[in-house]
């Protein structure tokens, strides 16, 4: 029986634990708060996230990171982006060597521009061979009820992938392998940015076209984003890629989405931070990729809109305007 390490205990954590123990994984939880870890273990629930899902015998937690990492075959790592690096340098000296680190995470490092893998690589010196990115269409809440959803576990090493894809083979998760970790990644945290548009023209009354053309041009920023960093355009055509977009972008269950929402029905980034208890990655990351693609002359002009709304620099009602009013141009370019 694989044991399985997973650091982060909140909806996305929390729902991949039972994913691998559904798979036949023995799992240790970490959670921050002693008090999560403790009704955990006691009740089988994570309340504060996931109240709806039981978790197996097979799944424990732990408030001590060397506890969670101690003797795993495989450490999975699904905290917000921009706390990863903080994260590790605190514990990451606990991760066993020469085993396979997941990242579950959706976002751009601020500052460095560095996707999760490269964090990883950098702040805990994981071989690159090592690091596997797990990224597809998996809003957590389908997940816990044991939807069916499929995923992309991506390593530049096939082997790796396997055996991850291997560990994580669930009744209703289905993994496919891949070795574009690059494109895995950007398609992950971009669609987070695209959703958060989508959401606000929804807030602003608009429908399925316009809906539709977001989610669509957006694919083509993305592409463009990927085009320039060396990821495979196939990988953006599919699960992590436009799988993720659709779902993210049209899901009441995406926090981005829902945040997105909010700002589009007129509240303030304040306001709708104030009421969201958990991660809606597109609000920091949104920022880092556009820094990114500026680095790579590449123009994302939803991203762009999108970190002017967040940043204030820019009216939510002022959005529609700004992409409509762009010159005109071919489709591909
Ligand atoms: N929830 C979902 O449906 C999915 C989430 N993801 C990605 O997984 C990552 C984690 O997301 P969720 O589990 O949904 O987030 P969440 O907000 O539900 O939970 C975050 C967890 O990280 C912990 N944490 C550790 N250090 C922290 C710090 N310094 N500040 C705040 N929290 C800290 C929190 O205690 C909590 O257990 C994100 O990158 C997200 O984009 C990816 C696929 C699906
Ligand atoms: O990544 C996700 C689904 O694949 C979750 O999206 P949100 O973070 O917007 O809830």
């Amino acid at each position: 029986m694989t044991r399985a390490a997973v650091f982060g205990s909140g909806s996305w954590g929390t729902a991949f634990a039972a994913i691998l123990a559904d798979a036949g994984c023995e799992v240790v939880l970490h959670a921050r708060r002693r008090e999560v870890a403790e009704a955990i273990n006691a009740d089988h629930v994570n309340a504060g996230y996931l109240p709806e899902l039981v978790l197996p015998d097979t799944v424990s937690a732990t408030d001590d990171p060397a506890e969670a990492a101690r003797g795993a075959e495989l450490v999975i790592l699904a905290i917000p982006s921009q706390t990863l690096r903080t994260n590790l340098d605190s514990w990451g000296h606990h991760l066993p060597a020469g085993v396979p680190v997941v990242s579950l995470m959706k976002g751009i490092e601020l500052g460095t521009g560095q996707r999760m893998s490269e964090v990883i690589h950098e702040a805990a010196g994981i071989p690159t061979d090592q690091v596997v990115v797990v990224s597809g269409p998996n809003l957590s809440r389908e997940i816990a009820a044991k939807q069916p959803a499929a995923s992309v576990v991506a390593c530049s090493d096939i082997s790796t992938a396997e055996q991850v894809a291997q560990a994580c083979a669930a009744p209703y998760f289905r993994p496919y392998t891949q070795t574009d970790v690059v494109g895995a990644e950007l398609g992950g945290a971009v669609k987070n940015v695209i959703a958060l548009a989508v959401g606000m023209a929804e807030g602003l009354g608009y429908g399925d076209n316009t809906k539709s053309t977001i989610i669509t041009r957006g694919l083509a920023e993305t592409a463009r984003l990927g085009a320039a960093l060396g990821a495979d355009p196939a990988t953006l055509m599919g699960l992590a890629g436009v799988g993720d977009l659709i779902a993210t972008c049209m899901s009441p269950l995406s926090r981005n989405h829902s945040f997105g929402v909010n700002l589009g029905k007129g509240m303030s980034v304040e306001e709708v931070v104030a009421i969201t208890s958990q991660t809606a990655e597109g609000v920091k990351s949104c920022r880092s990729i556009l820094d990114l693609a500026a680095r790579n002359g590449v123009d994302m002009p939803i991203c762009t809109g999108v970190t002017a709304v967040v940043e204030h620099a820019m009216d939510v009602r002022q959005l529609g305007d700004q992409l409509m009013n762009r010159p005109h141009k071919h489709e591909r370019h």
